[in-house]
C-alpha cells in the first residue's frame, strides 16, 4: 500500500511518461524529466537557427564566453548542434579579460576548461592590453559610482576588437530575455524611454 502511495505522488515526465519529472518549463508549464529537457531545448534552438538562416556554411563565428551560465551553455549548444547538422561552422571562443580580480580571474578557468572540453580555440583580449588599464586600475581612480557604465562600453568594443582579430564573420552572446527586461526596467528608471 505504501508503496503504491509513494508511485501516486511521483509525477512523470509529460513528454515521455515513463521518467520522473525533473523541473517545469516556465515556457510551457509542462513538468518534464532532465533527458526530455536537453532534448527539447536543443531542437528548439536548432529550429531558431535554421528557420531565421542564423548562419551559412562556412562561416567562422566567435562566441563571447564569460565563464558564466548562460555562455557556457550557449558554447555547448552550439558546438553539439554544429557537429550534430552539420552547419560548417568555424567555432572560436572569445573572452574578455577586464581585469577584475577574484572575480573574472576566476571565470576564465571555465573558459579555459571549456576549450579543452569543446575542442574550440579561445582568444582571450585584455582590457590592460587594449587600453593600458585594468578595471581595478580605473576603480582605485574614479571610484565605485558608474564603473559598471564604463565597463559595459569598454567590453562591447573590446569583444568587437577581438572579433577583429579573429576575422570572425559574426560573433554571439549569451543575453537572454532576463537581461532585455533588465535594459528595459534601467533605460525606465533613467528615465531614458526613447532607449525602449
Ligand atoms: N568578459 C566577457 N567575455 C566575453 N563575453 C562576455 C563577457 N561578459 C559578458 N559576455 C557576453 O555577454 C553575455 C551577457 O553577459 P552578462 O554578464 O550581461 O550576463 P549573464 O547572463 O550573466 O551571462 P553569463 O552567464 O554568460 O555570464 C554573456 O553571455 C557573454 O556571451
Amino acid at each position: 500500500m505504501e508503496g503504491n502511495h509513494e508511485k501516486a505522488r511521483v509525477r512523470l515526465c509529460y513528454l515521455c511518461n515513463q521518467r520522473r519529472a525533473a523541473l517545469k518549463r516556465p515556457k510551457t508549464l509542462e513538468q518534464i524529466c532532465r533527458e526530455c529537457f536537453y532534448e527539447v531545448f536543443e531542437e528548439e534552438i536548432h529550429q531558431v537557427i535554421v528557420k531565421n538562416q542564423l548562419f551559412k556554411p562556412g562561416e567562422r563565428i566567435a562566441i563571447g564566453a564569460s565563464g558564466g551560465k548562460d555562455s557556457t551553455v550557449l558554447a555547448y549548444v552550439l558546438s553539439e548542434l554544429n557537429r550534430r547538422h552539420n552547419y560548417g561552422l568555424d567555432l572560436f571562443l572569445l573572452s574578455v579579460d577586464e581585469g577584475i580580480t577574484g572575480y573574472r580571474d576566476d571565470s576564465l578557468e571555465t573558459v579555459k576548461r571549456n576549450e579543452l572540453q569543446y575542442g574550440l580555440p579561445l582568444k582571450i583580449v585584455s582590457y590592460k592590453d587594449l587600453y593600458g588599464w585594468t578595471m581595478d586600475e580605473i576603480v582605485k581612480t574614479i571610484g565605485l559610482k558608474n564603473n559598471c557604465t564604463f565597463c559595459g562600453v569598454f567590453r562591447r568594443q573590446a569583444l568587437d576588437r577581438g572579433a577583429a582579430l579573429l576575422k570572425v564573420d559574426k560573433l554571439v552572446t549569451g543575453h537572454n530575455a532576463d537581461d532585455i527586461a533588465e535594459t528595459v526596467l534601467l533605460n525606465i528608471l533613467r528615465g531614458d524611454i526613447a532607449r525602449d
